[in-house]
């Protein structure tokens, strides 16, 4: 089944994920309906411990509760201390892609095993602040790289470049890796990404801050096709 959603993820690229972080949660179920009409392929979810990061955010039920009233592919990023002690649960919950933190892990590799083990894919996260370097010896059990270009925790930050330099590096070494960015993504910040190879575009208050948001991801679409690939 996840393997099916990874392909539908890798075939949606380039494309614009929406970060449920700042949608209206009391009416979720029409949030999910207007961003199927706007045609969203992938959903981007941020869970986060109050822990490794200063915020605080949702967990199984909600994931559980967008599965029943959504098919599409859900590429939930944790930003928790011990993701494998929430990994199974998140999987049956319906997390397709699961993409844990390399700062909050003693040995990334093993915990790309263990997620790809549960039958999901498995994406691994950097911070801004954090090196290249933090990844040897992960990629070649990883599905995905999410490059942050803000300090995960909080939704409406703005865009730090140094997120550039990390893609085009990791498109030139692992070309065949998906790239992934999140974290002040906008009209102005999009195509950047694009050009230095990114396929997955995380978008929150670019989307959720505007009423129309069908014209909101047609317009970060049309930036997308503006980059060079
Ligand atoms: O993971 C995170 C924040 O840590 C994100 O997914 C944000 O929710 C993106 O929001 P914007 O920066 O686009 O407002
Ligand atoms: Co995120």
């Amino acid at each position: 089944m996840s393997q099916d959603k990874l392909e539908l993820i890798r075939n949606a690229g380039p494309s614009v994920l929406p970060s449920l972080l700042l949608c209206d949660f009391g009416d979720l179920k029409t949030e999910l309906a207007r961003l199927e009409d706007a045609g969203t392929q992938v959903l981007h979810l941020d869970v986060m411990d109050g822990h490794f990061v200063p915020n605080l955010t949702y967990g199984m039920p909600i994931v559980e509760g967008i599965r029943r009233h959504s098919d599409l592919p859900m590429d939930v990023h944790l930003m928790i201390s011990d993701p494998l002690r929430y990994a199974q649960p998140m999987v049956d919950a319906g997390a397709d892609l699961l993409t844990f933190h390399v700062e909050a892990v003693e040995d990334a590799g093993e915990v790309a095993r263990e997620i790809r083990s549960m039958g999901a894919a498995v994406g691994v996260a950097l911070n801004p602040d954090t090196d290249l370097s933090a990844l040897d010896g992960c990629l070649d059990d990883v599905d995905m790289v999410l490059v942050m270009s803000v300090n995960a925790g909080f939704g409406g930050q703005a865009f730090n470049p140094v997120a550039l330099e990390k893609l085009a590096a990791l498109k030139q070494s692992h070309p065949d890796l998906l790239l992934e960015i999140d974290g002040g993504i906008n009209l102005e910040t999009i195509g950047a990404a694009r050009a230095a190879g990114c396929d997955l575009f995380v978008v929150g208050s670019a989307i959720f801050k505007q009423d129309d948001y069908a014209a909101a991801i047609a317009a970060l679409d049309a930036e997308i096709a503006g980059g060079v690939s």
